[in-house]
């Protein structure tokens, strides 16, 4: 092993990351008929980070996440939840073990209130014989945490009663997020947050993503917008023929490196080590 070699490998075990792996994948292969969207697929997620998908149209990054929040079965392959395997037959499995996913599509509904949005298919009843005998619901505390949980990601909103469908896009997309970190315990899954917005509610949804992380939870962002992902992301995680071609580490390559991995120009081989995250 040549001298230079051997100091990258000790230089990088020094600063290898320790933080426990909250959610990882082994392996997972996916096939719809003769097309195989995942083809081995692994994944890691640390705790405290953001880690972004990137990767070109058809590359797996859907499929790896629909697995990953149980809205597919992977064929074969493990999912591992704070290190326990799970198995997830549907989307309501993969919200009761803590992942919480925000779909590009928003699903808020637009003629509820915010409050109403933010506890939708989660409401809480009163704490008395009307809440319990005929599901009565408790409002005002619906309210109170509401207001409580908006403070926290600093969205900036004036009324919760106010009814969806008044807001702006990116403050609807606010509440799509606020909701999943409300209710995540353990990972919140953001399927292009910000792809249906402009420029000024775009960066208020990626400073609402690294509030969503500073208070503990780890993000996984799907995006195909780079600047947001270099400006946000801890780590990438390039997906390219339904597997993972690298980790990389944003702070030490460019747009175009990471283009040159997505799109296979730069063969995963040889990529150089100082380019990837530990
Ligand atoms: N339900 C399905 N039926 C058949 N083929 C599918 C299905 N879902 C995905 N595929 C195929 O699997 C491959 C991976 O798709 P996937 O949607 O995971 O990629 P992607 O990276 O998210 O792409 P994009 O950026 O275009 O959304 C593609 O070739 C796609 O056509």
């Amino acid at each position: 092993m040549s001298q230079a070699t051997e100091l990258e490998i000790n230089a990088r075990a020094l600063t290898q990351d320790t933080r426990p792996l909250v959610l990882q994948a082994k392996g997972l292969v996916k096939r719809y008929g003769q097309v195989t969207a995942l083809d081995g697929a692994d994944f890691e997620l640390r705790a405290g980070e953001i880690m972004a998908v990137i990767g070109d149209n058809g590359a797996g990054k859907s499929s790896l996440i629909k697995a990953l929040s149980g809205a597919i079965e992977p064929d074969s392959g493990e999912i591992l939840l704070d290190g326990q395997a799970v198995h997830f037959k549907s989307p309501i499995d993969a919200r009761r073990a803590g992942i919480e996913t925000v779909y590009q599509d928003l699903a808020v509904a637009p003629a509820m209130t915010i409050a109403e949005n933010l506890f939708l298919g989660r409401e809480i009843r009163r704490d008395n014989l009307l809440g319990q005998w005929f599901g009565a619901l408790d409002k005002k505390r619906m309210l109170k945490d509401s207001i409580a949980y908006m403070q926290e990601l600093k969205i900036g909103i004036r009324s919760m009663g106010q009814a969806v469908e008044t807001l702006s896009g990116g403050q609807r997309q606010g509440v799509a997020v606020a909701r999943a970190a409300a209710f995540a315990r353990h990972v919140v899954i953001m399927d292009e947050p910000t792809a249906a917005l402009g420029v000024k509610e775009g960066n208020m949804v990626l400073e609402l993503i690294r509030n969503v992380r500073d208070r503990g939870l780890p993000v996984v962002l799907i995006s195909h917008n780079m600047p947001h992902v270099f400006e946000i992301a801890d780590r990438i995680h390039v997906a390219r023929l339904g597997r993972r071609a690298a980790i990389l580490n944003p702070k030490a390559i460019t747009m175009s490196d990471a283009v040159a991995v997505m799109t296979g120009a730069m063969k995963p081989e040889d990529i150089p080590a100082h380019w990837l995250a530990n």
